[in-house]
């Protein structure tokens, strides 16, 4: 049994955490965080998880986490790189589902975070979390940093195609659309129903932190610059991500279907649906799947369309699979059922 404690357990992917963990055949929360809800059962907090959790919040770690295998900090951006060092001093391994170790440089960090490093030290050691690509580093990494949910959609979209050196260095443009809960339970006016409800709206085009993690990463994919101009928006559903890629080839080649499928026979949460088809959100909602569809529109040009839950593949279950290949455990375990629909 890998023992386990969450850092931020009352926010959505804290909650998500503990949803993913009580179906996980060898993974035990032993205990969760939370500052405002301390003292109180994670199941009065969670109306969901009553009957999976006898758990209490707890101020911080008990003894400072020692005697865990793993903790995961489900916080928001710049706490984790004030707790990990301490962590891993004492031998626990950490999964982080912020931002704080996702970027290489320090100075980046400071710049779209908006705050100095205050662990630089970690960051060349630190694991970019994607398992379908960081397999191998996972079952030895101390710290992994998770991919945030629009940079797995838009990744895993370009991913065969960066890797076999056919994708130019522009333009590529990645239009995504995200629902509520990506942006955290803190309860921000926008996210209201009565604000996103029945509306769509762009954000963040001159410039989202999102930008310059997917090109940090579809450059060390591709080996190559890649210019990705991408644009986010918000849609009026709870979870989900669509996103929608316009990719460039240098050339055009011959059967990028092939290509897709090849690319992802051996990785259990990456779904390459058949040529033709259009993935919908639902088809994923509560699963850590990724359903991709391939669509050649004109020679050299290729649009994938890719969608994940933010929560579980974007986040949550994504850092489960991790887990699971961190402990040498089967990558799906805990992973496996089919969303709920409808
Ligand atoms: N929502 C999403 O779709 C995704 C989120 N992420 C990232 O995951 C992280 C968590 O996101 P999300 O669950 O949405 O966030 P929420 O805002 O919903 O929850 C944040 C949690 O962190 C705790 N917290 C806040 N500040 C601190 C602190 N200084 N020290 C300790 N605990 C703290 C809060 O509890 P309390 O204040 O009671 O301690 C709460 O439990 C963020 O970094 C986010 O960017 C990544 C991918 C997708
Ligand atoms: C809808 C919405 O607001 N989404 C968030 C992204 C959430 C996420 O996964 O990103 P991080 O982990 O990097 O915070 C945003 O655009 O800021």
């Amino acid at each position: 049994m890998i023992k386990a404690a969450i850092v931020g357990g009352t926010g959505y992917t804290g909650g998500e955490l503990l949803r993913l963990a009580a179906g996980h055949p060898q993974l035990s929360i032993e205990a969760v965080t939370s500052r405002q809800a301390a003292g109180t059962a994670v199941a009065d907090w969670f109306p969901h998880l009553r009957g999976h959790s006898t758990l209490d919040f707890v101020e911080s770690l008990p003894d400072g986490g020692r005697g865990l295998d793993v903790v995961f900090f489900a916080t928001p951006h710049g706490t984790a790189m004030h707790q990990v060092r301490a962590l891993l001093d004492s031998g626990v391994r950490v999964i982080d589902l912020s931002a704080d170790f996702r970027l290489r440089d320090a100075q980046c960090f400071a710049q779209w975070y908006g705050q100095p490093h205050a662990a630089p030290e970690l960051l060349a050691e630190a694991v970019y979390g994607l398992p379908e690509v960081a397999a191998s580093d996972l079952a030895t990494a101390r710290l992994v940093a998770c991919p945030g949910c629009y940079p797995t959609a838009v990744q895993l979209a370009l991913l065969p195609l960066a890797e076999a050196g056919y994708l130019a260095q522009a333009p590529i443009i990645a239009d995504c659309k995200s629902g509520v809960s990506g942006a955290g339970r803190s309860g921000k006016i926008p996210m209201l129903l009565a604000e996103a409800g029945e509306n769509v709206k762009a954000y963040g085009v001159d410039g989202h932190r999102h930008s310059v993690e997917i090109e940090q990463e579809v450059t060390r994919h591709a080996g190559q610059a890649a210019d990705i101009t991408f644009t986010p928006h918000l849609m009026p559903m709870a979870r989900g991500i669509h996103a929608t890629v316009y990719a460039t080839l240098k050339a055009p080649v011959a059967d990028v279907q092939a290509v897709y499928a090849q690319r992802y026979t051996e990785t259990p949460f990456v779904d390459v649906l058949p040529a033709g088809s259009h993935p919908e959100t639902r088809s994923v909602r509560g699963t850590n799947v990724c359903r991709l569809a391939v669509h050649v529109t004109r020679p050299g040009r290729v649009t994938v369309l890719s969608v994940i839950d933010n929560l579980v593949k974007g986040a949550s279950g994504q850092a489960i699979q991790a887990m699971n290949l961190m402990f040498g455990l089967d990558e799906a375990a805990g992973l496996t059922l089919p969303a709920a629909l409808p």
